[in-house]
């Protein structure tokens, strides 16, 4: 049986096997009246209202719905989250306001290293409970795709017990989930003066093939950070996760210009995040490489930060994505809504520009392209209603998500 969802405004980018560049990535398609037709979760059909139901036969349809005109998107792609954290961090959040830099606190065995403490003080349950009640907040604010890393446990035994909570994450709401493995997201205290040991024995020798056994996470990212690991140490890491199969990613350039960008595009890593101090070489380097510039628009409102150069990486050729870096230290924000404004009115893409960075260049950004991201014949019917005429709303309507409904594969979920 089939589903018709009927006058609809949509508005999607156009997958073209790559992705969006340059002056593509702010082409846009609008259908004024549209129409889709659903089969098991994905779009049979997708156009005019009058193409999609010429010749159709409503008794082979279980559900039709008018929607009055509304404004419909796809379902926002979040590629970079580290949604699974057992406690906040409200307090340090209050040191940095008072001035002390997010990098101290981590040196000073805070940041990352107390969420650490956190994991390992929970149970399963616990981590599994906060981590669930945040996904599906976001998915309330229109997130239907989500990236979730590991990285708040650092040794073997944490790693997977997170890498299993956002395993049943995925199992247990509607959202679909990419699991990342990010042991080297700190140096653990205990190898504090053995970070290249850290890296070459733990994680490359020990904690890499044993994850990548358990094929319990697709992607591998490392934070490339002065102080954190090394341009060398991640290149090693990089290196050895592709050897073994993994999908790559790097945290490069958040606060000091270390040329992550660089490795990056040397590596062709699938993405690199956060760029807020990357060099214009390096990132015309990673357009050219076909790197994914992932920015994190709320981190920089967070760290009160100057903004990446969005604008630029558009105009330098460089595919932009967005995400919201959700996380208890450096970014609290799981609103895909939030990052949208933010975007454009602080880093000057357009709205179009914006669109196609939180759905189909972040559907790249993960690897999740060939089914999701854009609305076309073929991909699931995962899908947003917007509370006003068209995406605008998003900036426009400050403080407020825009988003009214949610649908994952054809069906209502928020
Ligand atoms: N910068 C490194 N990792 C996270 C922050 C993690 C944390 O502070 O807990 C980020 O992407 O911003
Ligand atoms: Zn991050």
């Amino acid at each position: 049986m089939k589903k018709l969802y009927r006058n609809m405004r949509i508005f999607t980018p156009v997958d073209g096997g790559k992705p969006l560049a340059g002056a593509e990535q702010a082409k846009i398609s609008e259908i004024k009246k549209g129409a889709m037709l659903v089969a098991d979760g994905l779009i049979e059909k997708i156009g005019a209202e009058e193409e999609v139901t010429k010749g159709l036969d409503r008794s082979q349809l279980c559900f039709e719905k008018d929607f009055g005109g509304a404004c419909v998107i796809p379902g926002f792609v979040d590629p970079h989250t580290h949604l699974c954290f057992a406690k906040r961090r409200e307090d340090e959040f209050g040191m940095r306001l008072a001035g002390l830099p997010y990098l101290e606190i981590l040196k000073r065995g805070g940041g990352i290293l107390s969420s650490v403490n956190a994991v390992k003080g929970a149970t399963e349950e616990q981590l599994f409970e906060t981590t669930k009640k945040l996904a599906l907040s976001a998915l309330a604010k229109g997130t239907t795709t989500i990236e979730i890393k590991s990285g708040y446990g650092l040794s073997l035994d944490l790693e997977l017990k997170m890498l299993e909570v956002i395993r049943r994450v995925s199992f247990e709401t509607p959202l679909d989930v990419v699991p990342t493995f990010m042991g080297a997201h700190a140096v653990p205290q205990e190898w504090k003066n053995e970070a290249d040991r850290f890296v070459d024995e733990i994680l490359i020798g020990d904690m890499l093939p044993k994850i990548k056994a358990q094929g319990i996470a697709e992607f591998c990212d490392v934070f490339c950070e002065e102080g954190v690991f090394s341009v060398n140490q991640s290149r090693r890491l990089l290196k050895a996760a592709k050897a073994m199969g993994f999908d790559t990613k790097i945290h490069a350039d958040e606060v000091h210009d270390l040329g992550g960008a660089g490795l990056a595009a040397e590596l062709a890593t699938r993405s690199a995040e956060h760029l807020l101090a990357a060099s214009e070489d390096n990132l015309r380097a990673m357009g050219k490489a076909g790197s994914i510039a992932v920015l994190l628009p709320a981190t920089a409102y967070s760290l009160k930060k100057p903004y990446a150069q969005g604008r630029q990486m558009i105009d330098w050729g460089v595919p932009v994505a967005m995400a919201t870096d959700c996380n208890p230290g450096s970014c609290f924000c799981e609103s895909v809504p939030f990052i949208f404004g933010l975007g454009v009115m602080n880093m000057d893409l357009t709205v179009e520009e914006a669109l196609t960075a939180t759905t189909l260049n972040a559907a790249y950004a993960i690897n999740r392209a060939k089914k999701l991201g854009s609305l076309e014949a073929g991909k699931q019917a995962d899908f947003v209603v917007l509370d006003g005429e068209t995406p605008t709303t998003l900036a426009y309507h400050a403080g407020s998500t825009s988003v009214e409904e949610v649908y994952k594969l054809g069906e209502k979920v928020a």
